[in-house]
C-alpha cells in the first residue's frame, strides 16, 4: 500500500516548488530509512507507517534504486534535448512569483516546518577557467537554455531577496532588465545558512559577473534558471579593476527596490563587519572587512578582524598573510600586536604549519596565549617527527561529540606511487619492512562533517541523488563536498591535492601525486573570490569516491558517549593519504577514528615495497556480495588472497554459503548449527584457502552461535557450566576462523602456563576488529564459571590485539572497553 502525502498545509506546493514530483516523494515514502525519520518527526503526524507498509531492506534499496533511476532519467533525457531560446518572461512575474515561494518558506513554522531538500550530484557542466575580461558580455536574451555559454559571461544584478533550499536562489537582471533566476551552490557556509544570512551575502543591488553561465529547465517546470555549481564562477564587481568593465554599462530600470545602503567609510565597514562576527556570520563579516580594506587597504583593524573572520572559516593561509602584515606595521599599541602574533601563530597551527609557530616564542610581544600555542606546537612537531602520541589521552578527547582532536598528522614508512610493469594502479607501499601493528599514518581529514556541527532543522529531509555513483547519498555525502569547496577557497595547493585524487570514471586522469607547491598570490585578495576556480565536478567525484564514514569498524560496547545517528545523516569525512590506499578484503591495514583523525597500521608483517591496503567492504560478507560492491561502485575486481581463496571453491559452493549466510536469522541453537555445517560443507582444503587462512563468513555465524548460547543462558537467569563451555567453544572456532591461532583451547582444569597468552603472538589476524568483541564475550563466561585465570589471560588477549590494533596499550584498553570489563576483576 502507498504511503499517502502528509497532512501539513503547504507541503505538496513545497514539495512541487522544490521541483519534487508528488510520486517520487510517494516512493520515497515507502524506504523504511527515510519513514523512521518521517516518523519521528511531529509535522508528519498521521503518516505514521502501519505494519502492512513495511518493507524489507532489499525491497526498500530496489525502491530507492528506482527513483534515483527517474531522476536520473530525467537529467539524460533533459541532456538529450537540444537547446532552445525561451520567450522573455517580465520580471514583475518572476518577481511575483519568487516573493510567493520565498515568503512562504520564510515564513513556516520551524516547529511544524517540513524541509524537503533535494539535490544533484554529478551534474555539474564544467567551470571557468579564463578570466572575465578574456570573456564577452552576453544578455540573457542572448542565453540558449540548456547551454553553457562557454567564452561568455553573463552581468547582472541582484532584484531580491534570496531563497534557501540546498542552493541559495535570487532573481537577477541584466542591464537590459530581462529577468531570470539565479541559484548558486556550494558557495562557502551557505548549505545550512539562515535566509537573513544569504541575503547578506548575496545583497538586494550587488553586480556580479557569472563566468560561462550554464542556463537551464528546472527537474519539472518550465521556466529556466541559472546554475551556478562551480562558485568561482561568480565574481562580485566591487574592487577598482572590476569597474573598469562597468564603465560602459548603463542599466536600463532604475534598480531595485530594497537596496541597503552600503557603508561610505572603511570605519563604517568594520563596524558592520563586527555586527556580523558577533552573530557568527563569519563569511559576511570576512566580506565587509574585506569590502572596508577595499577603500583603505592599510587599516590594521579590519586586517586583524578579517584575519579572525578568517580563521572561523578555515582560511588560514589568508588569516597568516593578514595578521603577519598586521605585525609588519610595527603597532604601538601592545594589545593589537599581541593580537595579531596571535591569529598569526593560530593561522600556522591549525594548518599544520607548527615550525612556524616557533617564531613567535621568543617575540616579546607574545602573550599567554600565544606562549600556550607555542608550547603545543612543540608537542605537534614530536608527534610528528616520532610517531609517538598520548592515545589515551587522545582517546579521551575524542569522546566529546563532533571530536576533531588537536594532535599532529604522521606520514610513517609509506608513499604513494604507481607500481611499474604491473598491471596494479597507483597506491600506498610500504618504503621499508614493517611489523603488524606498526603505525603506518596519522590522518587528519581535509574536511570532515558531523551532523552534531549544524544543529539540525526539525522535520528535514535531504535526499542527494549521486549519478556518479548511482546511489542516493546521505546529507553528509553532500555537506562533505560544500566543506572540501570552503577549504580549497584559500588553499591552492589543496587544490591540486584534489586534483590528484582518483575521482572515478568519466573524469580526466588524477594528477601527479605528491603535489608540487602552486605558485599563488599569498593570500585571498577578496573574501568573496576563492584563489583558484574550483572544478566542482572533480570535487564531486574526489568525495564520492574517497568519503570515509568516521566510526566504522569501532566497537567499544554500547559506551553512554557513542552518538547515535539516523540513518541517512552520520559523520564522513575526506583524508589525503588514506585516499591512496587501494582495497583488498583481506587488507594489509586496518584504520580506527579518533574522533575524525584516522589512524591507520599495519594488520601484517610488511617487506619493503609491498601495498598497503584497506578493506573498502565488510569482508565477513560473502564473495559475491564483496564483489558486487567493489565492480559496481569502484569498478574493479579485486584479487586479494580471501577472493583468491574463495574463487578457489566451486561457483555452487560460493553460492551455497552465500544463500547459507543470507538465510533469515533464527535465534535457535539447532538452527545455527545447521547453518554453520551448511557454511563450513562449502570450503574446499584447497591451497589458496590455506594461503589464506581465514574463514570470515563462518566467523560470524560461530560467533552468532557463542552469543545464542550465552543468551539462552541469560534468558534462564541460570548458569550451566557446560553450556558456558559450549558458548566459549563455539567463540574459540570463531576466532580461528579470522585467522587467530590458538594454542590453548583448554577451557577447565589447571592452566599450566598462566603467564604465557593461549595464542601465536607472531600470527597477528588480520580481522582483528571483529576479534574483540568475540573475545571479550569469551573472557565473560569464563569468569561467569569462575575461570579466573584464563579470563585474565584472555583479556591479555584482547589488549594484544587491541594494541597492535589501535595503539595505547593497556591503559587505552581499559579506558575504551570499560562498559565490556565492568563487573570482571581484572
Ligand atoms: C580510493 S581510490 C584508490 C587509489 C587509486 N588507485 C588512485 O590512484 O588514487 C579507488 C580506486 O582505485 C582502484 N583500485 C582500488 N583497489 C583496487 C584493486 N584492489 N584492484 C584494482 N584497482 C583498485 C579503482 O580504480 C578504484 O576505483
Amino acid at each position: 500500500m502507498a504511503a499517502s502525502l502528509p497532512n501539513v498545509p503547504d507541503l505538496a506546493r513545497l514539495v512541487q516548488s522544490m521541483g519534487i514530483r508528488p510520486e517520487m516523494l510517494q516512493q520515497a515514502m515507502s524506504d523504511p530509512n527515510f519513514r523512521s525519520l518521517v516518523s519521528r518527526n511531529p509535522a508528519f503526524a498521521g503518516l505514521s507507517p502501519s505494519a502492512d507498509q513495511d518493507t524489507s531492506g532489499d525491497e526498500a534499496l530496489s525502491r530507492m534504486t528506482r527513483l534515483l533511476e527517474q531522476a536520473k532519467a530525467i537529467h539524460l533525457r533533459e541532456q538529450s534535448l537540444p537547446p532552445v531560446r525561451v520567450p522573455q518572461i517580465p520580471a514583475s512575474m518572476l518577481l511575483a512569483g519568487f516573493a510567493r515561494s520565498g515568503n512562504q518558506s520564510r515564513n513556516m513554522n520551524e516547529s511544524t516546518a517540513v524541509q524537503i531538500r533535494q539535490t544533484f550530484v554529478g551534474v555539474a557542466p564544467g567551470y571557468a577557467t579564463k578570466k572575465l575580461e578574456e570573456l564577452r558580455r552576453v544578455g540573457i536574451n542572448d542565453m540558449f537554455v540548456r547551454k553553457r555559454q562557454e567564452g561568455a559571461y553573463l552581468l547582472c544584478r541582484i532584484i531580491s531577496l534570496t531563497s534557501h533550499t540546498v542552493s541559495v536562489d535570487m532573481i537577477v537582471e541584466d542591464p537590459l532588465g530581462v529577468a531570470c533566476m539565479l541559484a548558486i551552490y556550494h558557495y562557502p557556509t551557505t548549505l545550512d545558512c539562515a535566509e537573513e544570512q544569504g541575503d547578506a551575502i548575496f545583497p538586494i543591488g550587488a553586480v556580479l559577473a557569472v563566468r560561462e553561465p550554464y542556463y537551464k529547465f528546472p527537474s519539472s517546470g518550465e521556466v529556466p534558471f541559472i546554475r551556478v555549481d562551480a562558485p568561482s564562477d561568480l565574481i562580485f564587481l566591487k574592487s577598482h579593476s572590476h569597474r573598469a568593465l562597468l564603465n560602459d554599462v548603463t542599466w536600463a530600470t532604475r534598480g531595485p527596490s530594497g537596496v541597503i545602503r552600503q557603508p561610505g567609510t572603511a570605519v563604517a565597514w568594520k563596524d558592520r563587519g563586527n555586527r556580523y562576527f558577533k552573530r557568527k556570520e563569519w563569511i559576511c563579516a570576512a566580506s565587509a572587512f574585506s569590502d572596508g580594506l577595499l577603500q583603505d587597504p592599510e587599516n590594521h583593524l579590519l586586517l586583524l578582524n578579517r584575519a579572525a573572520a578568517y580563521l572561523e572559516l578555515g582560511w588560514f593561509r589568508s588569516a597568516a598573510y593578514d595578521a603577519e602584515r598586521v605585525i609588519g606595521m610595527d603597532l604601538e599599541d601592545p594589545q593589537l600586536v599581541r593580537k595579531a602574533v596571535y591569529r598569526a601563530a593560530k593561522a600556522y597551527y591549525l594548518s599544520g604549519r607548527f615550525d612556524e609557530v616557533r617564531r613567535f616564542a621568543c617575540l616579546v610581544s607574545s602573550g599567554a596565549e600565544t606562549q600556550q600555542l607555542c608550547q603545543n606546537a612543540e608537542q605537534r612537531l614530536h608527534e610528528r617527527d616520532s610517531g609517538e602520541y598520548d592515545w589515551a589521552g587522545i582517546f579521551n578527547a575524542s569522546r566529546a561529540p563532533a571530536s576533531r582532536p588537536d594532535i599532529a598528522a604522521y606520514q610513517g614508512p609509506v608513499e604513494v606511487r604507481t607500481p611499474k610493469g604491473s598491471a596494479r594502479p597507483r597506491g600506498l607501499f610500504v618504503t621499508r619492512d614493517v611489523k603488524a601493528g606498526e603505525l603506518l599514518i596519522v590522518s587528519k581529514p581535509i574536511a570532515s562533517y558531523f551532523p552534531e556541527d549544524t544543529p539540525s532543522k526539525r522535520g528535514e529531509v535531504f535526499m542527494s541523488f549521486n549519478f556518479l555513483k548511482n546511489t542516493t547519498d546521505k546529507r553528509s555525502d553532500y555537506a562533505l563536498i560544500d566543506l572540501v569547496v570552503q577549504r580549497i577557497w584559500d588553499d591552492p595547493d589543496l587544490a591540486s591535492v584534489v586534483q590528484a585524487m582518483y575521482a572515478g570514471k568519466g573524469f580526466p586522469a588524477a594528477g601527479d601525486y605528491p603535489v608540487l607547491p602552486v605558485n599563488a598570490s599569498p593570500a585571498l585578495l577578496h573574501s568573496s573570490t576563492p584563489c583558484a576556480d574550483i572544478d566542482v565536478g572533480r570535487v564531486e567525484g574526489v568525495c564520492s569516491m574517497n568519503v570515509f564514514a568516521m566510526g566504522e569498524l569501532t566497537f567499544t560496547g554500547t559506551a553512554p558517549e557513542q552518538q547515535e545517528y539516523s540513518e541517512l545523516d552520520h559523520p564522513a569525512a575526506l583524508y589525503e593519504l588514506p585516499s591512496f590506499c587501494n582495497h583488498a578484503c583481506l587488507p594489509s591495514a586496518g584504520r580506527v577514528f579518533f574522533g575524525d583523525v584516522m589512524v591507520v597500521r599495519a594488520t601484517t608483517d610488511l617487506k619493503a615495497g609491498e601495498e598497503v591496503t584497506m578493506s573498502y567492504c565488510d569482508s565477513t560478507q560473502p564473495y559475491q556480495k564483496r564483489e558486487d560492491v567493489t565492480q559496481k561502485k569502484w569498478h574493479f575486481a579485486c584479487d586479494c588472497s580471501l577472493c583468491k581463496a574463495d574463487l578457489s571453491d566451486s561457483a555452487a559452493a560460493r553460492s551455497r554459503r552465500a544463500e547459507a549466510v543470507n538465510l533469515p536469522s533464527s535465534p535457535g541453537i539447532t538452527a545455527i548449527k545447521q547453518r554453520i555445517a551448511q557454511i563450513k560443507s562449502t570450503y574446499s582444503n584447497t591451497l589458496e584457502r590455506r594461503q589464506c587462512g581465514i574463514k570470515p563468513e563462518l566467523y560470524s555465524a560461530l560467533h552468532t552461535l557463542g552469543g545464542a548460547y550465552c543468551k539462552e543462558m541469560n534468558a534462564t537467569r541460570t548458569l550451566i557450566p557446560a553450556k558456558a563451555e559450549l558458548c566459549i567453544i563455539a567463540f574459540m572456532d570463531a576466532l580461528e576462523a579470522t585467522g587467530l591461532v590458538i594454542t590453548d583451547r583448554s577451557v577447565s582444569g589447571r592452566v599450566k602456563e598462566p603467564s604465557v597468552l593461549p595464542v601465536d603472538s607472531t600470527k597477528f589476524p588480520c580481522l582483528a576488529h571483529y576479534c574483540i568483541p568475540t573475545i571479550m564475550q569469551m573472557a565473560s563466561a569464563f569468569h561467569a564459571i569462575g575461570q579466573g585465570v584464563r579470563t585474565k589471560r584472555w583479556i591479555k588477549v584482547a589488549i594484544w590485539v587491541e594494541h597492535l590494533r589501535t595503539g595505547g596499550g593497556e591503559t587505552l584498553f581499559r579506558q575504551k572497553y570499560q562498559l565490556l570489563l565492568s563487573g570482571i576483576p581484572f
